[in-house]
């Protein structure tokens, strides 16, 4: 974690983002004005339920767009637009830039490769020499605890445990020394104890090279235990942002004390977890008014036509159309 960025550029800024898929011009866009920044060394959360489009935006960062979507808006990697890049400046940002650490590990490694080749990958695209290559990514294997780096390079995918390959994705994602790492729920496909592990090697990692990491979970108490700031989103859209601090001692959004109280906790005499009532909306039925009102507790006939606009409240934004009443405390 850091807090030092604050007059530093962005590593990255994902700015009015709206995406919608071609044959559903008329329905509700699956991102609906994300905007997002990320500073150098900055740890920053983006929580929500399945389906809230966290996986659409990530992926957008690296280009990564459903087939036929259409944008508006930016997303800029250390000031470049991904979504107007061509394509060798797509493979720059994927080189050199921005990385991706998936969900599940053996989705993202070719199986019948050695994993030498899959670490080391990038860096030959980007012309490093073999030798050096191979040096670099024993170096990597090693800083994300792998015994015997060496004899690692040489062995296959199915030799590893899965978050024995995780460590080697993280490592893979570190090769060309990006700005940014983007994790989209890294650890949900792993045991605990081997979830807790990862995520101390990548935020140790991230720390020490003051990466920028943007992580998606679905987990709001990890998120405010690793990150700096938090993004909430429902249905397509950011409904509340600020420090994770903050937001997990005072949400200003329903949805998001919702999303709090749902979550066990460790603490003995915290309340017990209490689902938010009723589904997530899908994007494309999503109400025209707020797309959590039909679930809100709080829910004015206000809220089911317009839609609130991301406002400030305490030191974050909330859109939320009673945020400043303190109907939460
Ligand atoms: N390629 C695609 N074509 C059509 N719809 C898509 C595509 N990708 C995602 N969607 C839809 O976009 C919405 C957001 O999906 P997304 O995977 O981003 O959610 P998520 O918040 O990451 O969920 P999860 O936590 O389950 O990964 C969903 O309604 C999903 O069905």
């Amino acid at each position: 974690m850091s807090n030092t960025h604050a007059n530093t550029r962005p590593v990255l800024e994902i700015d009015r983002l709206t995406l919608r898929l071609p044959e559903g011009q008329a329905a509700r866009p699956l991102l609906d004005g994300v905007s997002l920044t990320v500073a150098p060394g900055e740890t920053v959360g983006l929580v929500g339920e399945s389906g809230s489009g966290k996986s659409v935006a990530c992926r957008s960062v690296l280009g990564l767009l459903p087939r036929g979507a259409r944008t508006t808006g930016q997303v800029r990697v250390c000031g470049r637009d991904v979504l107007t890049a061509d394509r060798a400046g797509l493979a720059e940002v994927r080189a050199r830039q921005a990385a991706m650490v998936f969900q599940d590990p053996r989705a993202s490694v070719n199986p019948l490769r050695r994993v030498g080749d899959f670490v080391t990958e990038g860096l030959r695209a980007a012309g490093t020499p073999a030798a050096k290559a191979t040096a670099r990514a024993e170096e990597l294997l090693a800083a994300v605890g792998i015994r015997d780096p060496r004899g690692a390079l040489r062995r296959r995918p199915h030799e590893f445990s899965g978050g024995m390959l995780q460590r080697v994705v993280i490592a893979a994602a570190l090769a060309g020394d990006p700005a940014l790492i983007v994790a989209d729920e890294p650890t949900t496909a792993l045991d605990v104890t081997t979830q807790a592990e990862i995520i101390a090697i990548l935020t140790r990692l991230q720390a020490e090279r003051g990466t920028g990491l943007l992580f998606v979970t679905h987990d709001l108490e990890l998120a405010a235990a690793i990150c700096d700031r938090v993004y909430v989103m429902y249905a397509g859209r950011i409904v509340e942002t600020r420090a994770a601090g903050e937001l997990f001692d005072r949400p200003r959004h329903p949805y998001t004390a919702g999303l709090l109280s749902c979550t066990p906790r460790i603490d003995p005499d915290a309340p017990a977890p209490r689902p938010i009532e009723g589904r997530p909306v899908s994007v494309s039925e999503a109400p025209p008014g707020c797309a959590f009102a039909a679930r809100c507790a709080h829910a004015l006939p206000r809220c089911e036509e317009e839609a609130p606009a991301l406002t400030a409240y305490g030191e974050g934004l909330a859109a939320c159309h009673r945020a400043d009443e303190g109907i939460l405390l």
